[in-house]
């Protein structure tokens, strides 16, 4: 088999748009519950996720950006019959549907774990990276971010030769797709042909199966299924895993809240999936069994620890030769999960640097150093292929964090989102931003 030795795995990091705020749209998810109408810092949140990007660009890693939304999002709150000028649109929705206009304000798509999943061209038949959208169905906030996003996309990676884009799943909760917080993928070397690991949380087209009763569970098995299918993906180098119904009953909204791998190492919570002696097995069995597992024993750090400190929504990075884990702060404040960690760096396990970061503003929406980034392993062409503006350079990062400076706010409140200048700011903004990262036009706002 063909192995391009050259091949990454680049991380792709959603910048934090100028309306970010708290407004706990997304029940199930217990920081965006619980800091609902706090005031938030765009700014602050930017420069937080920036300075994780250029931190991982100054270890050696390829690391790219990838733009926000369009919001407040004029177009929807139009098609849900708010009429008038802009500002009549915003000041209607505020007085009739506030949480509706908060929705289409919403900063979500800063969580790029949640823009696509994609599969790498050595597992693909037609030797091309996919992408699909994710269509985020479960949250009305965030189904509405896909169209732009496969537009971002296809921005970022606009090469037909390299790479294949698709059209989301359709939008419904039957193929309810969360994109790549429920995929993870396993190799030996990123050039080799991998094992996509696909985890769902319920079955849409059969009600004997499991689901969880407390909370939603957002990612359908028949979704993983159709991802697969359209990327072109071997069977022999798939394996399929049911989230444990009770995790998500306890504020474990997405896979990646509860276990990530990296290479041919799985780094999970015992309690993270249904039948998990079962799920390790196929995946060793997939790996030829040359497949690493830590399993964190409940006894050691409890589900809700797991979910207050994000000790999974870490990302597991291969920075010469060595493993290191990327960790929010609030991992280092956990009591229980620092002593698991620095255990763990200091034995024999894989692990063996932790890397800290404040990502506060990010996290109190529910979104780790994980949810910041979508993973795209790329070989030497297609590196080449990639818009070279989206990725990141000292150049990059000193004229971002002066664009972040210029144009954010540093406090939003819930008021704030229909005042028609913040509008005017943000479109100001990323008008600016399509041409630092040259996306030609990719906003609703740029298309009239
Ligand atoms: N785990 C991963 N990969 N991503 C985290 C996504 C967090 C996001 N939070 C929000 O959308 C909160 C927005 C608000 O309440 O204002 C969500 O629940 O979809």
């Amino acid at each position: 088999m063909k192995t391009d030795i050259n091949a990454v795995e680049a991380n792709f990091d959603g910048l934090v748009g100028p309306t970010h705020n708290y407004a706990g749209l997304s029940f199930g998810n217990v920081a965006s519950q619980s800091h609902s109408a706090q005031a938030s810092n765009p700014k602050q949140a930017a420069l937080q996720g920036l300075a994780k990007m250029k931190a991982l660009h100054d270890a050696g890693l390829t690391q790219g950006v990838l733009a926000p939304q369009e919001r407040p999002d004029l177009n929807t709150l139009r098609r849900l019959g708010f009429t008038g000028s802009d500002a009549n649109v915003l000041q209607t929705a505020s007085q009739q549907a506030s949480k509706v206009l908060a929705a289409c304000c919403s900063a979500s798509s800063m969580w790029t774990a949640n823009a696509a999943t994609v599969s790498p061209s050595a597992d693909t038949a037609d030797g091309k990276v996919h992408f699909t959208p994710a269509n985020l169905t479960n949250k009305f906030h965030r189904s509405i971010e896909h169209e732009v996003t496969g537009r971002i996309l296809k921005a970022t990676f606009n090469d037909e030769r390299h790479f294949a884009h698709h059209q989301a799943l359709p939008s419904v909760e039957h193929f309810g797709d969360e994109g790549a917080a429920n995929h993870t993928r396993f190799c030996h070397e990123y050039g080799q042909a991998g094992i996509e690991f696909f985890v769902y949380g319920r079955y849409a087209f059969d009600s004997s199966k499991p689901a969880p009763v407390r909370y939603p569970a957002r990612h359908t098995y028949e979704a993983s299924e159709a991802i697969a299918r359209l990327h072109g993906l071997q069977a022999k180098g798939v394996v399929y895993a049911q989230q444990n119904p009770d995790v998500i009953d306890k504020g474990v909204f997405h896979n990646d809240v509860i276990a990530v791998g990296n290479r041919d190492l799985m780094f999970c919570h015992q309690e993270a999936f249904l039948n998990q002696p079962d799920v390790l097995k196929q995946l060793a069995g997939a790996m030829n069994n040359q497949f690493n597992v830590i399993e964190v024993p409940s006894a050691r750090v409890s589900v809700e620890d797991a979910v207050k400190s994000y000790l999974f929504n870490s990302q597991l990075l291969s920075i010469n030769g060595k493993t290191v884990i990327v960790i929010p702060e609030e991992c280092q404040k956990n009591p229980a999960v620092w002593d698991y960690l620095t255990e763990l760096r200091d034995g024999d396990s894989p692990i063996s640097e932790l890397k800290v970061f404040d990502l506060k503003q990010s996290m109190s929406n529910g979104g780790g150093p994980a949810c910041l980034r979508l993973r795209v392993v790329l070989n030497e062409q297609e590196q080449a292929a990639c818009n070279p503006n989206t990725l990141m350079s000292d150049a990059l990062y000193t004229r971002l964090t002066q664009w972040v400076d210029q144009h954010y706010r540093d406090r939003i409140i819930d008021a704030d989102l229909a005042d028609p200048q913040l509008l005017l700011e943000s479109r100001s903004a990323l008008d600016e931003l399509t041409q630092i990262l040259n996306l030609g036009s990719v906003y609703p706002f740029q298309q009239v």
